[in-house]
């Protein structure tokens, strides 16, 4: 039995930030992987995907600007695929964690290769590929195991893509049918799209349907206009892959059938809990984990579970935060001190609950944060929602010829505060922060008035958004 302060199962981006915090704090730390160094968003989600979307983005924005040489019939798609190809994989490193390891090193964070499984409090059984190793901790054990993709049962004999070859795919086929329109749905409708795929989005309800309508009924208009066959209302019963051509019928609950070379599902996420051994603390494999907000899994002193896992808000920035909140609460509790727990305390993840950002990087990107008028109505906020054409602001005219974008404050009229912000249109991306800012620092709207937006960018809409509130 090797014995460190801190265990940590599962190297993703998440896993590694909690050893890296443990570690700043004084404590030693194993980290546990099973697959690459560095996880999902790495080399099947984040990079990739931002990668694969960012040349074709590029040339849409040039199109939209007289003058640039870029003529908008030209954009989508883009001009090289292999190119695009190429550099996504720069971005993942030709799916070798070679890099993460040496960080690790440097970092002073163990590694061990293999399956993690918990056997009894505080211990963890490794299988590796030369047996199985026995691993205890002094006072904490991680879980930071992230998420697979769900496959529903229709699709499941059609074998489909997942975002895991989405994202790492060498050959772009001809036709792809995509099922889910939630962010991994759009992204990938909006990436295959600009390099050259004919599109079908097959969604079952609305597009982006944890956002604000607006953004989602935009991004299903230019993704209509551009090419993709949307369509919403739709749902798929049955996936029959043929045995010699390869390609995909799937038929719908509608009547319809959409035949292409390759189907992605893009249904959403369940965690990698299958056969961990959570029966330790009473807990069955298979679950998402309840944590508290030191993401200490529930009921229990020494277990944690941070990231994707705990389900929470599935996304990396998300889980960092939780990573360095976690890994101080540890730290704090192996030194006996004091843990700040309370809302915004510096071991409690609060933004988790009401303060998530989350950029979809689809044409046009959806920016938001907080709540959305809706989230906030359900959460009992008396709520006024103020909304702003963004091509009115002369920097987003400036921006691109024709701009088309909406902008969506949500302000509790009670504590004139706001609760949630959405940006829809393109390059909304960096105007995030900002708002993400106003939400976390309850910054007063009658302050708000002071922070004055240069002229003219697009940020001049958040000018716009307060005159439309009207001064307090
Ligand atoms: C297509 C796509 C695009 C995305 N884009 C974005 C984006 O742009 N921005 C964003 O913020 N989020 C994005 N996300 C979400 C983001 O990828 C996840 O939130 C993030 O990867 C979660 O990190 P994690 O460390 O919790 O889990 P993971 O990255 O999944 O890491 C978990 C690690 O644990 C290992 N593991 C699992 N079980 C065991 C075991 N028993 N023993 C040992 N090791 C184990 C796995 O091999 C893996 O390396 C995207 C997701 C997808 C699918
Ligand atoms: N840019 C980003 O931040 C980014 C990009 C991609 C993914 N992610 C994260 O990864 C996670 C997974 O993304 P996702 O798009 O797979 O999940 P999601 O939950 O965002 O969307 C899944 C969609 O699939 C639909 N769906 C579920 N089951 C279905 C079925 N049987 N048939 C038809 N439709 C079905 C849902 O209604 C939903 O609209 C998300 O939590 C997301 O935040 C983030």
């Amino acid at each position: 039995m090797s014995t460190w302060d801190v265990l940590v199962i599962g190297a993703g981006a998440v896993g590694e930030n909690v050893a890296g915090q443990v570690v700043a704090g004084g404590l030693s730390a194993v980290i546990v992987e099973s697959e690459l160094v560095g996880g999902e968003c790495s080399y099947w989600a984040c990079m990739p995907s931002k990668a694969l979307l960012r040349s074709g983005a590029v040339r849409r924005a040039a199109a939209h600007v007289r003058g640039s040489g870029v003529h908008q019939a030209e954009a989508p798609p883009v001009v090289d695929r292999s190119e695009v190809l190429a550099r996504r994989n720069t971005f993942t490193s030709g799916w070798d964690d070679a890099g993460q390891v040496t960080w690790l090193e440097n970092t002073g964070i163990d590694l061990v290769r293999g399956r993690g499984r918990l056997t009894g409090e505080r211990t963890v059984e490794v299988t590796t590929t030369d047996g199985t190793v026995q691993l205890e901790a002094r006072h904490a054990v991680v879980i930071c195991t992230g998420s697979d993709a769900a496959v529903p049962a229709a699709l499941a004999p059609a074998a489909p893509w997942t975002s895991r070859e989405a994202t790492s795919a060498e050959e772009i086929p001809e036709r792809l049918a995509i099922v889910g329109g939630g962010v991994v749905g759009v992204e990938m409708a909006t990436a295959y799209r600009d390099l050259g795929a004919a599109v079908t989005l097959l969604v079952r309800g609305r597009v982006l349907p944890g956002a604000e309508p607006f953004a989602g009924d935009l991004v299903a208009g230019t993704l209509r206009e551009t090419g993709v066959d949307v369509r919403t209302g739709v749902s798929v019963t049955e996936a029959v892959r043929d045995a010699v051509t390869g390609t995909v019928r799937l038929s719908c609950d509608d009547g319809q059938v959409v035949v292409a070379d390759e189907v992605l599902a893009a249904t959403g996420r369940r965690p990698r809990t299958d056969d961990i051994g959570l029966s330790v603390v009473g807990r069955s494999d298979g679950e998402w984990l309840d944590v508290d907000d030191t993401m200490r899994v529930s009921g229990s002193g020494w277990l944690y579970a941070v990231g994707d896992v705990n389900h929470r808000a599935l996304l990396t920035h998300q889980g960092k935060y939780q990573a360095r909140a976690a890994g101080d609460a540890i730290v704090a509790r192996a030194h006996g001190q004091g843990v700040a727990d309370h809302a915004w305390g510096a071991h409690a993840a609060t933004a988790d609950h009401e303060a998530v950002p989350q950029v979809a990087f689809s044409d046009p990107e959806v920016a938001s944060v907080g709540l959305t008028a809706a989230a906030a109505e359900d959460a009992g906020y008396p709520v006024r929602v103020v909304d702003y054409e963004l091509g009115s602001v002369a920097g987003a005219a400036l921006h691109a010829d024709g701009y088309t974008g909406t902008a969506r404050m949500v302000v509790d009229t009670e504590r004139q505060v706001i609760l949630g912000v959405t940006f829809a249109g393109p390059d909304v991306a960096e105007l995030l922060h900002a708002a993400t800012i106003a939400v976390v620092g309850q910054v007063p709207i009658d302050r708000l008035w002071h922070a004055v937006p240069s002229y003219p960018t697009i940020s001049e809409v958040w000018l716009r958004l307060l005159e439309t509130y009207g001064r307090p």
